[in-house]
């Protein structure tokens, strides 16, 4: 790094506008020419060019990247995550594909999961998402029961635990209860919100972006703006196939060594789907993501 030069953590991306906590002053950033591949956790080393805006000069090393892309590009959605929490509630429903999809992602970018089912005051739909869920739980995903409205200390007792000494993305649908969950484990997070957006100028639409927050102790939290695709069109068909943690048991037993797990005789994951060990809406996206991982065009 150059004498000019200070490194700094992006805490917010709006666009090409980022916001970077540096040395403890929150600082706009731009990056040089039109390159747009920064997100926010990023560790960045940036130049001042007054004193509270700089550029990007660099990225350093990532330790871990999670994205989600469409046919054209990806969407870069943090960096350095340790852990991804994925909000459902009772109500209203959620999409198992979304929630599915953001498993396969987190296990290709070597991130822990861990599911947060929230609203279980809510009776209705409540044995249903269990239900649902347990797929997960035969995975070994631990599934969180919490009420951040109705039972809000029990909620931060069962999950500031789990923040300490990680940096954790949370995603979800919109109505989970995400926003609520955050302004449980940040204290302030409505401040630094209005502060952020000010500065990065985003107007009205002060939850259209992606933040972080510092916790006490090192730990971060980052609010991730509610999606209602999750494409992972850039997995390759090899990466695939791992990031299904459910089929990990059964790779390297199928006949062919190049086998797709589709159709082809004496393949291992289509036994352990036909033995119930594997659950058909897993293969059913497997399947999906292999088309979509066909399709890219970048
Ligand atoms: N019954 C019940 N309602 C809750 C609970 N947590 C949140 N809600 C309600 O669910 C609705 C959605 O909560 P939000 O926190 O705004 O949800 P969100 O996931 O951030 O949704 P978006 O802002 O649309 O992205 C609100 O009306 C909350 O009051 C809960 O534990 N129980
Ligand atoms: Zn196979």
């Amino acid at each position: 790094m150059k004498a000019t030069q200070k490194s700094g953590i992006v805490i917010a991306a709006h666009g090409r506008h980022y916001l970077a906590d540096v040395e403890g002053s929150h600082v706009q950033c731009v990056t040089r020419g039109k390159k747009t591949n920064v997100a926010v956790g990023d560790i960045v080393d940036v130049t001042a060019t007054s004193p509270d805006q700089a550029v990007i000069d660099k990225i350093q090393e990532r330790r871990t990247l999670l994205y989600r892309s469409d046919q054209y590009k990806s969407k870069l959605l943090a960096a350095n995550v340790t852990q991804l929490f994925i909000v459902v509630a009772t109500e209203p429903s959620f999409s198992d594909d979304l929630v599915s999809r953001a498993t396969v992602a987190a296990e290709a970018a070597g991130i822990t999961v861990r599911l947060i089912l929230n609203k279980v005051d809510v009776q209705d739909g409540l044995e249903a998402a269990r239900t649902r869920l347990k797929v997960y739980e035969a995975m070994d995903y631990p599934v969180h029961e919490v009420s951040a409205a109705a039972a809000p200390e029990h909620a931060i007792a069962t999950l500031a635990p789990l923040l300490q000494g990680q940096s954790t993305i949370l995603i979800g649908q919109s109505g989970m209860g995400k926003s609520t969950l955050i302004n449980l484990l940040v204290p302030d997070a409505d401040i630094a919100t209005r502060e952020i957006s000010a500065k990065l100028d985003t107007g009205k639409h002060t939850t259209t972006f992606t933040r972080l927050y510092h916790l006490d102790g090192g730990a971060s939290v980052i609010d991730s703006p509610g999606f209602q695709e999750f494409g992972l069109y850039h997995l390759s068909e090899g990466m695939l196939e791992r990031a299904f943690r459910d089929f990990q048991p059964y790779l390297g037993g199928c006949k062919y060594y190049n086998c797709r797990h589709l159709v082809e005789p004496q393949c291992a994951i289509l036994d352990a789907l036909a033995a119930g060990k594997i659950a058909p809406l897993r293969h059913e996206l497997y399947g999906q993501l292999l088309h979509e991982s066909a399709q890219t065009l970048y």
